[in-house]
């Protein structure tokens, strides 16, 4: 009771602010945009901590694909037997390349001009595998004869908003007797404004909302849009209109009923965006590695500019322009660190070869602080599978240490980071079987890229030591501390879901909180990375990355609103709600 009373005193307080900031700019804040591109608005639990606290789950991000065979134009070498009009066969493929992104839900959207349905969308809750029936061989193949089509989009999802039921899996289609008003979509990211657009739309009295998300706003902005076209749609300006009210990442895919595809990336390239153009066929995923295995070389594959969009149309073919006016990009470097498939390329860096830099990063700190006996044969490298792999590789490389597989992990499991509820936690509790015949009596350099809520290094440690028989443990994080909440698509938007803000409050790193932290999971001893290495290891400028989660420094304005929130609510329990919904709970009651 105290928290709600307490939570409500907050929430009225920032809305004070809401309002405030919308006198300030002169701007309505129910009709208009809150997003500026570009502003960087800041001008038992001693053991195992984050156990006690009720925390909602942290999911990671959604994945896009995208493959049009325009006719008229040759036959593309990655035409299946079945040929152009079926290249919607080669979509299922290119989500589960991407299914790391998400497995709660999968689905694609099809084609057709010689169908009666121009656009046929299937979508479901569960993986690619499983909506696709991929493992039963005559069903697949009946699914794809009746999706075939020239052109796709397709989604996998994990919910950052929202429910986990079918009705919020992706793509959204929305039918209109005019075909230039049919259109089907999908996206990646997360709209830190879902609350205010959500006022905004309801206040004319004309719309109504069936779900609670963002992916549904979207919807409606388009289709308002739409219907003040009385000619074929222009989807730029459709797409400048829109996305001009909207503050957060989007990286999204269109397919409309008179089969035009239009690829965009939100203004400040958040989410990433890749793309391919060879002869008829164009391809587009979040990631290069559905391009890659598709047959394209690295060469070919082009990332998609912040606020730009391809258009294909059947008749004219590809042509890109920009949207939305674009200044320094701030992508999101935990792509780098953790996200993204370790194969993939994103904005012209690679992420093996970033994590590899993380990796000789660790080791120069491990040098500089001359914790633990580095030319000792006891001492050995264990990286905790899989994402740390490449980094723990290249520690031990640098510092001349083994880098042993201490850790098996079962390869049925799947990233625990996307498992919902208690069922993470159980998840993460199996995953790993600690190897005595590796561990027993060495002094282990436990090598992880990141650590979020502490799951993973909760169910970890105990085990190493009592199953492994490992003599002395120290962490070495390939990440500065998560302390802040992300609103651009990754699902640990409050800040009472995060181990590092009670040690870091600032972010700062001393040794003394290190070694807290370390002492209250099991550790001997613990160590992140600054937040300077990262651009560093990534190869991009600072400030063309988001690094909002270990700076508290966001890119947007109703990000850096949302922080200030989920400060005043620090300590509340608030119905495990993400704090954008919290902010459309309290917009709609008011
Ligand atoms: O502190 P936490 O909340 O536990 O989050 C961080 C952990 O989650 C991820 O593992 P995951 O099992 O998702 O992925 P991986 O097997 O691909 O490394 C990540 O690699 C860390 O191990
Ligand atoms: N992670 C994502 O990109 C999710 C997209 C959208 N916000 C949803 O929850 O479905
Ligand atoms: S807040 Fe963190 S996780 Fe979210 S987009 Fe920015 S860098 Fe990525």
């Amino acid at each position: 009771m105290l928290a709600r009373v307490r939570f409500a005193v907050c929430f009225y307080a920032d809305l004070r602010i809401l309002e405030d900031f919308k006198l300030s700019r002169g701007i309505d804040l129910r009709g208009t945009p809150l997003y500026k591109p570009g502003t960087n608005a800041s001008q038992d639990s001693a053991r195992h901590p984050g156990n006690s606290v009720d925390m909602s789950e942290i999911h990671h991000e959604c994945g896009v694909a995208a493959i049009y065979h325009l006719s008229g134009r040759g036959r593309s070498p990655m035409c299946t037997e079945d040929g152009p009009r079926q290249i919607s066969r080669l979509l299922p493929r290119m989500l589960l390349d991407i299914q790391n992104r998400g497995q709660l839900a999968a689905g694609m959207t099809t084609y057709d001009p010689d169908q009666p349905r121009l656009l046929r969308t299937r979508k479901d809750v569960g993986t690619v595998t499983e909506v696709f029936r991929l493992n039963h061989r005559a069903k697949a193949e009946s699914l794809m004869k009746s999706l075939a089509g020239r052109a796709a989009i397709g989604h996998v999802r994990y919910a950052t908003c929202g429910q986990d039921d079918r009705s919020y899996a992706q793509p959204f289609e929305r039918k209109h007797i005019h075909k230039r008003k049919w259109f089907s979509f999908c996206f990646n990211g997360q709209l830190s404004n879902y609350g205010l657009l959500k006022e905004r739309l309801l206040a004319d009295g004309d719309h109504h909302l069936t779900l609670d998300t963002d992916t549904e706003i979207i919807l409606h902005e388009f289709a308002r849009q739409m219907s003040q076209s009385p000619t074929r749609i222009n989807w730029i300006d459709v797409l400048k209109q829109t996305t001009a009210g909207f503050d957060g990442a989007y990286s999204l895919a269109v397919l409309t009923a008179e089969g035009e595809m239009i690829v965009a990336r939100d203004p400040l390239g958040i989410k990433p965006m890749c793309y391919v153009h060879d002869g008829p066929l164009f391809a587009a995923a979040s990631e290069s590695v559905a391009l890659l295995n598709l047959g394209f070389s690295n060469e070919q594959i082009k990332s998609l500019p912040p606020g730009h969009a391809i258009i294909i149309d059947p008749e004219t073919g590809f042509r890109m322009e920009r949207f939305a006016e674009t200044e320094d990009p701030k992508h999101c470097f935990f792509e780098w660190i953790y996200f993204a498939n370790v194969a993939s390329t994103l904005d012209e860096q690679s992420v093996y070869l970033s994590r590899t830099r993380l990796g000789e990063e660790l080791a120069r700190a491990e040098r500089e602080l001359d914790r633990v006996a580095l030319d000792c044969p006891d001492t050995i490298i264990v990286p905790v599978p899989d994402t740390s792999k490449a980094a723990a590789d290249s520690m031990a490389y640098q510092l001349s240490i083994p880098c042993r597989e201490g850790l098996i992990r079962n390869r049925y499991a799947g990233r625990t980071f996307i498992e919902g509820g208690t069922a993470r936690k159980a998840k993460a509790a199996t995953k790993y079987t600690p190897l005595r015949e590796v561990m027993e009596g060495k002094r282990i350099i436990l090598v992880e890229d990141s650590i979020v809520r502490s799951t993973t290094m909760n169910v970890l440690l105990d085990r190493i030591r009592d199953v492994g028989g490992a003599k002395e443990i120290h962490v070495r994080v390939a990440c500065p501390p998560i302390i802040a909440p992300c609103f651009y698509g990754i699902d640990m938007s409050t800040i009472d879901q995060l181990i590092a803000p009670k040690y870091f409050p600032n972010g700062k790193l001393t040794d003394e909180a290190q070694q807290r932290l370390a002492d209250d999971l099991g550790a001997d001893s613990l160590r992140y990375l600054p937040v300077e290495a990262i651009a560093r290891a990534i190869g991009k400028p600072s400030d063309h990355l988001c690094q909002a989660c270990v700076t508290g420094k966001y890119p947007t304005v109703c990000g850096q609103h949302l922080y200030q929130i989920a400060l005043d609510n620090r300590g509340c329990k608030l119905n495990n709600k993400r704090t954008y919904e919290q902010l459309a709970a309290a917009l709609s009651q008011g």
